[in-house]
């Protein structure tokens, strides 16, 4: 198995119903990757020592989801200088307004990537991660092309009941 180049974290257990979205474009793309659960609230010392040594480990950029007060992405962004792609989870009570505009607003300096709530953020922000490795790897952009390319036929192919 491959060193994983992608590393995905989340809060909790209960945040992977939307982050294994981000973990099936991964891979589908064959992007070596790994799933953890880190909490900056509940298990602050190891999302330190996590965030300090990911660079170290080969780790090419961190998913990031959590949801509620979901300070893991900027958390994680203030303890390592890869880029940190934060994914608000949909929570129970705010639907994960309070997700996005935890992660969205971090201060001038750290910045976290911010995707859209729920599946569509953690299929995107995979994507996204797919697109930066990328820039150094052609026959995987080659495939990023070949994505776009059968989306677009799909929609151009898309029809709607007649009037
Ligand atoms: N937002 C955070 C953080 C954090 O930001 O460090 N740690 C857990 N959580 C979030 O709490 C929610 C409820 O978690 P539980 O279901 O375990 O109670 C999850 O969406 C998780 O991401």
């Amino acid at each position: 198995m491959d060193r994983p180049s992608v590393s995905i974290v989340m809060g909790s257990n209960s945040d992977w119903g939307v982050m294994q979205h981000a973990a099936n474009v991964l891979k589908n793309f064959c992007i070596p990757h790994e799933t953890l659960i880190i909490s900056a609230h509940r298990t602050p010392d190891r999302m330190f020592g996590y965030a300090e040594t990911a660079r170290a480990r080969g780790i090419k950029c961190i998913i990031a989801g959590a949801g509620g007060a979901a300070h893991l992405p900027g958390m994680i962004a203030a303890k390592t200088i890869l880029p940190v792609l934060g994914v608000p989870v949909t929570s129970k009570h705010l639907q994960g307004v309070d997700s996005l505009l935890s992660i969205v607003q971090m201060p001038k300096g750290v910045p976290v990537a911010t995707f859209a709530i729920g599946d569509v953020g953690a299929t995107n922000a995979a994507l996204y991660a797919i697109a930066i490795l990328a820039t150094e790897d052609a026959s995987l952009a080659e495939k990023l092309n070949q994505f776009r390319k059968e989306q677009a036929a799909t929609v151009t192919s898309m029809t709607l009941p007649e009037a």
